[in-house]
């Protein structure tokens, strides 16, 4: 099913605490932004990327988008002050289209088959996003002490991307703006309009870089699949 894909990156990466956006750090010599565009520049069934980033990069994301020919680039969109905020803005400001694939520009090792599975799921049931099962034991704390802890056999960690029909996810990013509603992913915003939004099984590689030690893991993720080369 053909798509048209958000990327995000109008964040700041704080928690990265490199003093830069993290969406710049090179990843053997390639910025981070890039490896993450290119997924969708390398996959045929994607027709359009629009690139959400912060008004004062947009010039270098501009040139990076150039000078590694991201072809499918159609535009560059202003975020906002939060993730939800810039995807609504990479919604209303794209050429619309079927089905869209939400994407986080900090998960640039997401597996080529999930993005087919997503667009097809979302075309089928409206929303699907990439998950993976908890490994951990998760425990739901009081303050500082455990009040209970969640069984873990239906527990899955919601990656990115997340594919929806367009028209519905726009449907719930405005109901979210109407209630004030702040989620920390786009499939949250489409369950409170009671939809049912399916799981596609991803991959523990598919990783979002949030703190330094996750550069550690990008690095060893690229060394082995250089080593497959
Ligand atoms: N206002 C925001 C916040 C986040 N993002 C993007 O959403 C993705 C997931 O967010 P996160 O990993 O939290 O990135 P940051 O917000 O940059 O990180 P931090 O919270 O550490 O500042 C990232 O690609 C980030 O660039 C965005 O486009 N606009
Ligand atoms: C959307 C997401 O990647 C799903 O796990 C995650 O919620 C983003 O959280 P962040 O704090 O905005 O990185």
């Amino acid at each position: 099913m053909e798509y048209a894909a958000i990327v995000l990156a109008a964040g700041q990466g704080k928690r990265m605490k490199a003093g830069m956006n993290k969406q710049l750090i090179d990843l053997n010599g390639i910025p981070l932004i890039v490896h993450s565009l290119r997924l969708f520049e390398e996959d045929e069934a994607c027709k359009a990327i629009w690139l959400v980033v912060s008004e004062p990069e947009r010039q270098t994301m501009e040139k990076l988008v150039a000078e590694y020919q991201i072809g499918k680039v159609k535009g560059l969109v202003n975020g906002g002050a939060e993730r939800q905020d810039s995807v609504y803005a990479g919604l209303k400001g794209m050429e619309e289209a079927e089905i869209v694939l939400i994407h986080d520009g900090a998960r640039p090792f997401v597996a080529k088959p999930i993005l087919t599975k997503l667009a097809d799921e979302a075309a089928q049931s409206g929303a699907a996003i990439a998950a993976v099962p908890v490994k951990d034991t998760v425990k739901l704390a009081d303050k500082n002490s455990v009040a209970r802890t969640v069984e873990r056999k239906n527990l899955w960690a919601a990656q990115t991307p997340q594919a929806f029909q367009y028209e519905l996810v726009l449907a719930a990013h405005e109901d979210a703006k109407k209630h004030g509603f702040l989620g920390t992913d786009d499939a949250s915003l489409v369950e409170r309009l009671d939809k049912r939004v399916t799981i596609v099984e991803s991959d523990y590689l598919n990783i979002k870089l949030t703190t330094e030690e996750d550069l550690l893991f990008a690095e060893t993720i690229l060394k082995k699949r250089e080593n497959q080369l």
